[in-house]
Formats: C-alpha cells, sequence, structure tokens
C-alpha cells in the first residue's frame, strides 16, 4: 500500500506559520503529543470496559523516548491506534482543519497571542513547531487491521503506507529540526514533561522512570483522604515551600465541572509576590499557572490547582472575563472559600486566631474586592486590639459601645498604624478606659474605608489624629484655668516658639495630667493625602503639600502655667513642642541638635 495526497489544496501552507509565527512556547508540542497518547490509551480502556474491544489491555502507559543521533523524539502509547482510513480522517482532515483554523484565527491577533498559545495548543500538528518530519506508525486495536505509516516533511504533501508493527498503539515520531535540537537535551525534556505532564491520568515513561502521578488527589473523595494527603500534595506542588495554614477541597459536577485543591498559604504582608500559584489543568493536563479572569482577582493568593474542563481556554480574554460559566465558576470558588473560612472559625475559633495574621490580609482583600465575600466574611474578619485579643466586628462594637459612643451618637473606634511610634497616644487612650485596634497593614487604610462605610453610626480615628477629648467628643465641656487673656497669649508665645505655618497652634483646656503639647495630624487630611498617593479621587495635587498638624497647648497642665510666669517662655515653650515631635519621633537633623543643647543649657542653669 502506498499513497501520496495532499493535506488540503485549498489552504496555504500552514506550516511555516506554525513554525515561525507562533515562535512562543515551541516547548507545548509535547503536551499535545503526549495528551493524544493519553486520549489513546483512555479510549482503549472504555472500549474494554464496555465489551467493544475483548484483547488485553496490558499496562496502560505512554512512552517518551530522545534518541539524539537519530535526532528523533518518539511518543509511543499503547492506546487504541489508527487504521489508515482513520490516519486520513483524523490526521489529514479533521486535525488539519482544526490546525489551519487555529492559525488563521490567531496569526492577527497580536496583543495576547502568547496568552493564547500557551493555553490552547494547536493540537497534533504542534509537532511540525520543533520537527521538519513527523512520522506516524499505528496500528488500531480493531481485529486484523493492518499497521500503517504516515509520513509527512512539512509540507502540505504526506504519503500513507503499511508498516510493521506487532502491537496496538502508536508512535509519533518527531524527527527534530536543525534550530529545535534544544529538545534533544533530555534534561529539557524532563523539565517540559514535569510542567505540563506531572498529573497526567496514564503512567508517562521517560528514561525508564514514570514522571508522573497520574491519581493526584484532587480527583479522589474529600472522604478518602486525611490531613497528610493534602499536606504531601502541598509539597508534591511546592517543595520549597512553608506546609501550607489549611485547604479547602473543590468538587462540583453542577452546573459546571470542577475539581481542585486551593490552599491557603502563610501570607504575612508579602501578598505581590505570592502570585500566580494557583496551577489551571484540563482534565489532568496542565493548560496556565496564569489564572487572572478565571479566578476573581483576591483569591489568586492561594495556592493549589483548578481542574476544568468547561473553562474555555480557546477565546481571547475579554471573552473570558464576560463567559457565564466562567462567571459561575469565581462565584462558586468566592463562596466556597467564604463557608471554609466561616467553618473554620466556627468550630475552632482558636486556631483562627492563631493564623489570623497570616489570613488577614486575604480576608480583607477580598472583603474590598467582592460584596458577596464581605456579606460571609463580616461574621469572622477579625479586629485585634493593641492588647493583642481578637474580637469580630459585633463583639468590639459591644466592648466599646460603653465607652467609645459620642455625644452626636457616633461609636468611635480608635486605631494605631503603628503602636511603636503613637505610643503615647495608646497609652493615653487607653489610660482613657478606650481600647485602640492595630491597623497596621497596607491594606488596612482601604479597610477602614470599608468598614466606615459598611458600619452605621461608625467612624475610625487613628489615635493621633486628634487630641484624646476630641477623638471622642463628649457631652461635657471642660473647665480652663487659664482666662481667655492668659490662653491668647500662651498661643502667641508658642506661635513664635515654634514659628512654622504647617504648625496650627491651639490652646484648649485638656485634662491637668494629659500631655502639655500634643501634636496631631487630621484623619481627614492624613487620608485625602494616602489617596492622593495611591493615585485615586482627583486628590493628586494633595500628595505634594507639607503635612499640616495641630499643635494642642493644654491650658490646664502646670507646666503651660509656669510658661506664663517665666522669663524665657519661648525657650521653655519651644522645648515643651520639641519633647512632643520627640515622642512622636519627629524630631531631627537641625532641630534635634539644638534641642538637645538647649535641654542641657536648661539642666545647667536650673
Ligand atoms: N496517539 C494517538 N492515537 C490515536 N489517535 C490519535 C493519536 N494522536 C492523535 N490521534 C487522532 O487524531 C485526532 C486529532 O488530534 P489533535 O491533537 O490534532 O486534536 P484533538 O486531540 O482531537 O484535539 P486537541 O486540539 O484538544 O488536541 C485525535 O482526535 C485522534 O482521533
Amino acid at each position: 500500500m502506498e499513497e501520496r495526497g495532499n493535506i488540503s489544496i485549498h489552504t496555504e501552507n500552514i506550516f511555516p506559520i506554525i513554525k515561525k509565527f507562533l515562535y512562543s512556547d515551541h516547548e507545548i508540542f509535547l503536551r499535545e503529543l503526549v495528551s493524544n497518547a493519553v486520549d489513546a490509551t483512555q479510549k482503549i480502556k472504555r472500549l474494554s470496559s464496555i465489551g467493544e474491544y475483548k484483547g488485553e489491555l496490558g499496562e496502560l502507559k505512554v512512552k517518551v523516548a530522545v534518541d539524539k543521533e537519530a535526532k528523533t523524539i518518539t511518543i509511543s502509547d499503547n492506546g487504541l491506534g489508527m487504521t489508515a482510513e482513520e490516519i486520513k480522517k483524523y490526521i489529514n482532515q479533521i486535525a488539519f482543519s482544526g490546525a489551519t483554523e487555529f492559525v488563521e484565527r490567531y496569526k492577527d491577533a497580536s496583543a495576547d497571542k502568547d496568552q493564547i498559545i500557551g493555553q490552547f495548543g494547536l493540537g497534533f500538528y504542534s509537532a511540525f513547531m520543533v520537527a521538519e518530519r513527523v512520522e506516524i506508525i499505528t496500528k488500531s486495536y480493531q481485529e486484523g487491521a493492518e499497521a500503517a505509516r504516515w509520513d509527512c516533511d512539512g509540507s502540505t504533501e504526506f504519503t500513507i503506507t503499511s508498516a510493521e508493527r506487532a502491537e496496538r498503539g502508536t508512535d509519533v515520531i518527531l524527527h527534530v529540526a536543525q534550530d529545535s535540537e534544544e529538545f534533544l537535551e533530555t534534561a529539557r525534556i524532563r523539565t517540559i514533561l514535569d510542567k505540563y505532564c506531572k498529573f497526567l491520568p496514564v503512567p508517562v515513561e521517560f528514561e525508564g522512570e514514570t514522571i508522573n502521578n497520574p491519581n493526584p488527589i484532587w480527583t479522589k473523595q474529600p472522604s478518602d483522604l486525611k490531613d497528610e494527603d493534602y499536606k504531601e500534595f502541598y509539597k508534591e506542588l511546592y517543595p520549597f515551600s512553608e506546609p501550607p495554614l489549611f485547604w479547602i477541597h473543590l468538587n462540583v459536577d453542577y452546573p459546571f465541572n470542577l475539581t481542585g485543591i486551593l490552599y491557603f498559604p502563610k501570607l504575612k504582608n508579602d501578598f505581590e509576590i505570592q502570585r500566580n500559584k494557583i496551577q489551571l489543568y484540563s482534565r489532568q493536563v496542565f493548560i496556565t499557572d496564569e489564572v487572572k479572569d478565571v479566578v476573581p482577582e483576591f483569591l489568586m493568593l492561594l495556592h493549589g490547582v483548578i481542574d476544568s474542563p468547561d473553562i474555555p481556554l480557546n477565546v481571547s480574554r475579554s471573552f473570558l472575563q464576560a463567559d457565564a460559566s466562567v462567571k459561575k465558576i469565581n462565584t462558586y470558588i468566592t463562596k466556597k472559600v467564604a463557608d471554609k473560612l466561616a467553618e473554620i472559625f466556627r468550630k475552632d475559633r482558636e486556631t483562627f486566631e492563631k493564623n489570623w495574621d497570616d489570613i488577614s490580609v486575604f480576608v480583607k482583600y477580598g472583603m474590598l474586592s467582592d460584596d458577596k465575600f464581605y456579606e460571609k466574611a463580616k461574621d469572622f474578619v477579625l479586629l485585634q486590639s493593641t492588647e493583642g485579643k481578637y474580637y469580630t466586628i459585633e463583639e468590639y462594637k459591644a466592648l466599646v459601645q460603653a465607652n467609645q459612643t459620642n455625644k452626636s451618637e457616633q461609636l468611635v473606634l480608635l486605631y494605631t498604624s503603628d503602636a511603636e511610634k503613637q505610643h503615647a497616644f495608646v497609652e493615653a487612650a487607653q489610660s482613657r478606659g478606650y481600647d485602640v485596634l492595630k491597623l497596621d497593614s497596607v491594606i488596612d487604610s482601604h479597610f477602614i474605608g470599608l468598614l466606615e462605610q459598611k458600619l452605621e453610626k461608625t467612624t475610625l480615628k487613628r489615635v493621633d489624629s486628634e487630641t484624646i477629648d476630641k477623638l471622642v467628643e463628649k457631652d461635657e465641656t471642660k473647665e480652663s484655668v487659664l482666662n481667655d487673656t492668659e490662653k491668647e497669649e500662651l498661643k502667641k508665645v508658642y506661635e513664635e516658639a515654634i514659628s512654622n505655618q504647617h504648625m496650627h497652634v491651639e490652646v484648649a483646656p485638656l485634662a491637668p495630667d494629659d500631655a502639655p503639647v500634643v501634636i496631631t495630624l487630621p484623619e481627614f487630611m492624613r487620608r485625602m493625602k494616602d489617596m492622593s498617593r495611591s493615585g485615586g479621587g482627583g486628590m493628586m495635587f494633595m500628595g505634594d503639600m507639607p503635612d499640616t498638624y495641630n499643635v494642642t497647648i493644654n491650658a490646664n497642665h502646670p507646666l503651660n502655667q509656669r510658661v506664663l510666669k517665666a522669663e524665657e517662655k519661648s525657650k521653655l515653650a519651644r522645648q515643651a513642642f520639641d519633647l512632643a515631635l520627640l515622642s512622636q519621633n519627629m524630631l531631627s537633623g537641625a532641630a534635634l541638635t539644638s534641642f538637645v543643647k538647649r535641654s542641657f543649657e536648661l539642666m545647667t542653669n536650673e
């Protein structure tokens, strides 16, 4: 038997295009061919199970072999094989038109071409990305079938001849082109197999070893698995990572098909570098680790695998975002993750609190970016007080309600963004019986905004944004020891001593044991500046403005009564002001030097 033919006379030669134009990701040829081989073995298994094939199945496996001298890569399987007629049908017609369509569709799409090619293979013809000639030697499982050889040199011409092959199955032999000889290196092939074929459902052998785990745990029933299995699998996926905190086994078959395991890694605050750790599979074939658009942004902080044949990979990005099943998948995963967290919170609050530092970024990010997630997470998101205790929002509100409700019935939640630097303020608040929250991660400034937006009659104030009396304004007037003239004079003394237009001085009757001078940066001002720094809200101009602080002089503090009577009023006032700066880590440079000098001088003259 010998037959020559043209694959298609209507299409321009696609092979040079496959080879040259789709220059990126040449390595996926191996994924395509090994998956075909795996499919072929699974098909024979199915035929056998329904009684269509009565012969011995034997040990089903796929082999990959490199012959450096002959410059060939061979992918062999003992699957169902093909007759000469089937080669014509599947390889010459169907696969070819598939490849042609692929090339036609994507040769002009420049922007996300790499993305698409990475996710969606060309099928059999991707062999020509690395080969100058491809042979198929195959024998069908059907009784009395003759072995056949297909040979194609990368033009549209092919030959089909009869061949010698004892057993059922297929060898695909790639004669590697000169410019692709890197693929004759076994280390390279091993790396590619490891990336794409690690969890293929049929054993894949290379250099005498099985390189894959055909039964990864996500394909099993959760009830058949122990914690150890999940931890082991995590190690298999990320050999150099710390153990995960906990995990979720995803398992749906309606209205879409999806399995997988998502792990909560130890996150801390470095969430930027942790992305792209979720691997996307389609029937155990690795597709990509760029799951953007497939899972919600905030879930990309998780690690693990998602396997779904229902994720359409052969479409462009914008389409993917609008795709209904992708949306459903998003919603499903989000719900699962929220439910899992709620469950741990409910069943084992201690563990939940212990891990809170690692998951808080994730939970807050989720609450900020997804309203449905907010609705679930609002009951388990934790607020940490500076004293190290954890509260839910409701618990915390109940805790501070009595003491921290101001005269306009607003509940004032106090927080510090840096307990060290703002120590003086934290202490002052605590001595009033107020509680102070620790909200000090990058995401917290956004989280604070979210809480205010969602919680009724509640504001959040940083402890150093006002003097203690104004933080939680009560309906009481404080008596002042100084009369108005004295207060006016004191103000002048300080204004002159400070002599800085960005320090707004005012005199107020605080408690005698409050600090004599308090420097605050109003909450509103700081938030505006934060906003403009992060480029939002049309506040760009504010970013360049110097901070304007409020300097509150405590009229009731004995020191200020002394300032009024002292000979060197200005010096004493400046000293008090510098001490206030110092307590907030704001004193440096020349100001610090002159403060130190002045202190020695004052001590000497005492
Ligand atoms: N090793 C093989 N054994 C048996 N049949 C094969 C083998 N490789 C390819 N085929 C046949 O050739 C057809 C075309 O393969 P090709 O890889 O181009 O497309 P596909 O596998 O159907 O789809 P995909 O684009 O997802 O790869 C297959 O559907 C199958 O019928």
